[in-house]
């Protein structure tokens, strides 16, 4: 492996892995202990690559991550990097070729971050354990990659979950290994530690052509950093590919068999569906823009049966109205309101106790939404009351989404 001094992203110096043109394949793998967890996984990940492996608990992902990083031996196939089989590689060279950041709470006692980002230059140090110049640069410059230097004094015992993950992927990196295995990095973490983690593991695998495989549970980091995912399920692999072409709704539904959830991978997220028995719907919700998505998640969350519409295909509020309400009324895109849809809507906010005006914006393809409000009997409406008579709606002003909910008894 080739390694020079190189300028790093914040203008520091540190040791980095230049070039990589490594890979890694598993062919024909089975995978478990005594008994087989995975069986037949085949996959390649390329230098500057991201794949994850995605699947419900206790599928075999972490037994999976531990035998591609030869803690575990497969119990059939092999796992390759650059055409050499891992199972058969010394353990020093391994540990320059491949890191493995495991998901269990570390104890390092009373080391600081430094000492630990230290422990993962365990390959190249001699006998003793001591670090030179080039170690020492190279721990800082493993601090600096993941924005922590302002941790290299401090106790790991007294870091918070976030600081933690950042240290112990810095030791990954100060291992300067060419592919590393990461099982759920962003678990225990609150969500902005999570968007960083993730960030920074692609900026990691774009700026130092690592490749990476890692494990999660959330479908929506993973819709939007891996390059490629394998989920797995029941032994096996389910499905892989581009995340972009493999996580639909279907597929995670399939995959995680949440009952009272769905995935839409256009708008990357899960939503709750109201869709939970009840047949008497009490809200129809009419829509558009986006100014729908959080009512109709509100009133989903609290169980109210809905329906809504017209709602224009390819719209947020289409999006998160087909997930989470119990019918839905589309128009195509960028088409009027048509007879049908119309028809359609109107019978459904009929037979309502009442209909939520969301405010949505007018504009010539809705406008017979106007005239929906307007047959409605019990309209409540997020509009001001000006605005309403400005356009002729005959509903009740609720004001915000606070006053909304005491007016449906919530
Ligand atoms: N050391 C072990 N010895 C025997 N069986 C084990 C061992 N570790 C895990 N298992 C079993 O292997 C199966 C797969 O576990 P694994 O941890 O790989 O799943 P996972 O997909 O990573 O789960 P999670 O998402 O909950 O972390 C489980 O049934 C688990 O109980």
């Amino acid at each position: 492996m080739k390694i020079e001094r190189v300028k790093t992203a914040r203008g520091s110096v540190g040791n980095v892995c230049s070039t990589n043109n490594s890979s890694m394949n598993a062919a024909g793998l089975s995978v478990g202990y005594t008994n087989e967890i995975l069986k037949n996984v085949s996959f390649e990940v390329r230098a500057g690559e991201i794949l994850g492996i995605l699947g419900p608990n206790g599928s075999g992902k972490s037994t999976l991550l531990k035998t591609l990083a030869a803690g575990l031996k497969p119990l059939g196939g092999a796992v390759y990097v650059d055409g050499r089989e891992v199972h058969g590689i010394k353990p020093g060279e391994l540990a320059k070729l491949i890191s493995i950041t495991l998901t269990e709470r570390v104890d390092a006692g009373f080391l600081t971050g430094f000492e630990v980002v230290s422990l993962g230059r365990y390959p190249y140090v001699d006998a003793i354990g001591r670090l030179n110049d080039a170690d020492v640069e190279a721990v800082m410059g493993s601090l600096r990659l993941v924005n922590a230097e302002n941790l290299a004094n401090k106790l790991f015992s007294e870091m918070s979950d976030g600081e933690r993950q950042k240290i112990m992927i810095a030791r990954a990196l100060a291992q300067q290994p060419r592919i590393m295995l990461l099982d759920e990095p962003t678990s225990f973490l609150d969500a902005k530690h999570k968007v960083e983690i993730m960030l920074l593991l692609r900026r990691i695998a774009n700026e130092k052509g690592i490749a990476i495989v890692l494990t999660t549970h959330d479908i929506e980091l993973a819709l939007r950093i891996c390059d490629r995912v394998v989920m797995v399920r029941d032994g096996r692999i389910a499905v892989e590919g581009l995340p972009e072409e493999v996580i639909t709704g279907e597929v995670v539904g399939d995959i995680y068999d949440v009952g009272s959830a769905r995935f839409d991978p256009s708008i990357g997220s899960f939503e709750l569906t109201c869709k939970n028995g009840s047949t008497k719907t009490r809200v129809h919700v009419v829509c558009g823009g986006g100014s729908g998505a959080n009512i109709m998640r509100l009133l989903a969350k609290k169980g109210i049966p809905f329906t809504a519409g017209v709602v224009h295909e390819g719209d947020v509020d289409c999006c998160v109205a087909k997930l989470t309400a119990l019918n839905t009324v589309c128009e195509r895109p960028y088409t009027e309101i048509g007879d049908k849809a119309f028809e359609k809507a109107l019978k459904l906010a009929e037979s309502c106790d009442l209909v939520i005006d969301t405010g949505f914006v007018i504009g010539s393809i809705n406008r017979r939404n106007l005239e929906l409000l307007n047959s409605a009997s019990n309209v409540l409406s997020l509009r001001s009351k000006d605005e309403l008579g400005e356009l002729g709606i005959d509903a009740k002003p609720v004001g915000s989404i606070t006053q909304l909910l005491k007016e449906l008894g919530l």
